[in-house]
Formats: C-alpha cells, structure tokens, sequence
C-alpha cells in the first residue's frame, strides 16, 4: 500500500503575519513531486497571509482548531466552512494542549471530525497517553478509546481520507521523544483498531503520524518503521530550514 508520507507542522501559539510570510518565501518553491505531503498549521491570523503566499506550492495550509458549528453566536470561535474559504485544505482536532486547556472531548472531537469533512476539510485527529497512563500500562486502552469515539459515524470513504496524529503527551515540548519502535508498538495498534471500527482496506489507506519531539535528527528513524506516514512536529517546524531539514528526512527515511 502506497501512503504519501505527510510532514505537518505545528506552529502552536507562534508567529506573526510578517514571520509566516517570510517562513512561506522560504519553503514555497520546494516540489518534491508528491514523495511527501508537506503542511503547515498555523494560527488563526496568519492563514490568509499564508494561503496567499503558498497558492500554486506544494504546501498546503491548515488550521489548528475550529468548532464544529457552521455559524452561531459562539463569541471567538472560527467555522469549518470560515476555514475552507480561506483555502485552509487541513485543520488539526483534539490536539492534547486543546483537551487540556480548552476542555476538547472525545465527543467534541467527533463532531469536528464530521464537520471537517462535510467542508472539504481533512481532520488531523490528534490521540494519545498522558505519563501517567504509560506508566500505569494503559496506553492502548486510551489510545483505543480515542480513536473509536473519534471516528464513530465517519463513513469509510471519510476515514480513508483521515490522517491520525499519534502524540504521546509525555514526549510534546519535553525533548524526551518515543523511540521509534515503542511509536510503531502503538501506531500499529491504532491501525488495527481502524481495522476493527471500518475494515481492512481503510486501515491500510488510513495515514497515522507520530509527534512529540520530532526534529530533522529523529525523523528519518520514525520513517523507517512500517506503519508512520509522517510527523506533526512542533517546535522543530518554526524555523524553515528545520522544517525544509525534516521534509527531506521524510523522504530519506522511506
Ligand atoms: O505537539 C506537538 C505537535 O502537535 C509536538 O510538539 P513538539 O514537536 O514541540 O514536541
């Protein structure tokens, strides 16, 4: 099965409209003739600029988070159909920073998968374990429990489509990544339990990403084992060197 390896970076809380766009005249004339999809998430004020800047490149732009609602008085919030006019092709949901500071649930994370795809928009679903829950053995269960109630009502062309971000918590901003093998251990497991919610050819088509302190040194390492198609990377995908640096360790890797 040929999935397109997909480098995603976060930009988290960083970045004004002047550093995106100087980022976007940096990356914006790398083709790599579809080896890799290369994506980045930016905040809510640089998208225009950016989706401006990268029109007719090989990267697309995403957003990190939007509710679910199509419009309504929901004071501060962005809709899926505010992202797909602004030409957003990816939006980032449930990320762990979002379920811990901003109360995102498995449920709120299943109504923003479905919204995504009924705008044209692909979820990168963020999933996984807290130190807690790795030391007390039950990252599978979590991880497990994450992805059924994420993906409960897609329909099988929709979760074809799905990318799946596995980012254990322990290893976001801390340095201290997975090893490659412990990332392929559960990323295997989130592919079967794709398997059990639709069927064997979505699992197969399904793209599952690892993050948590990727950086253009690890990332070929990631890419070597069967299962990773990619990475959302955060502090690593500011600066566009590291981030062109990571791309090609995408490339290398597989
Ligand atoms: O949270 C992350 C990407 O979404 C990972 O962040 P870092 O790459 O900075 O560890």
């Amino acid at each position: 099965m040929n999935r397109t390896p997909i480098i995603a970076g976060n930009w988290k809380m960083y970045k004004t409209v002047g550093e995106a766009r100087e980022f976007a005249g940096v990356i914006r004339n790398h083709k790599l003739e579809g080896a890799v999809e290369m994506v980045v998430c930016a905040p809510f004020t640089a998208l225009s600029a950016l989706a401006e800047e990268l029109k007719g490149s090989d990267v697309k732009v995403g957003a990190q988070n939007m509710h679910y609602e199509a419009s309504g008085a929901y004071t501060g919030e962005i809709s899926p159909g505010m992202l797909t006019d602004l030409g957003m092709s990816y939006v980032i949901i449930g990320h762990s920073e979002r379920r811990e500071y901003f109360a995102e649930t498995d449920e709120t994370v299943n109504k923003k998968a479905k919204a995504a795809f009924a705008n044209g928009l692909l979820p990168i679903v963020c999933v996984g374990e807290n130190l807690e829950q790795r030391e007390s053995g039950q990252t599978k269960e979590n991880v497990r429990e994450q992805v059924i109630r994420a993906v409960e009502g897609l329909s099988s062309e929709q979760a074809k489509q799905l990318v799946i971000a596995y980012e254990p918590i322990w290893a976001i901003g801390t340095g201290k990544s997975s090893s490659a093998e412990d990332a392929q251990d559960v990323i295997g497991f989130i592919r079967s339990t794709v398997e059990d919610a639709f069927d064997s050819q979505v699992a197969m088509q399904v793209r599952i990403q690892y993050g948590g302190s990727v950086n253009p040194q690890n990332i070929a390492s990631y890419m070597g084992q069967p299962d990773i198609d990619g990475a959302l990377v955060g502090g690593a995908s500011l600066a566009a060197d590291s981030y062109l640096q990571l791309v090609q360790g995408v490339v290398g890797g597989k």
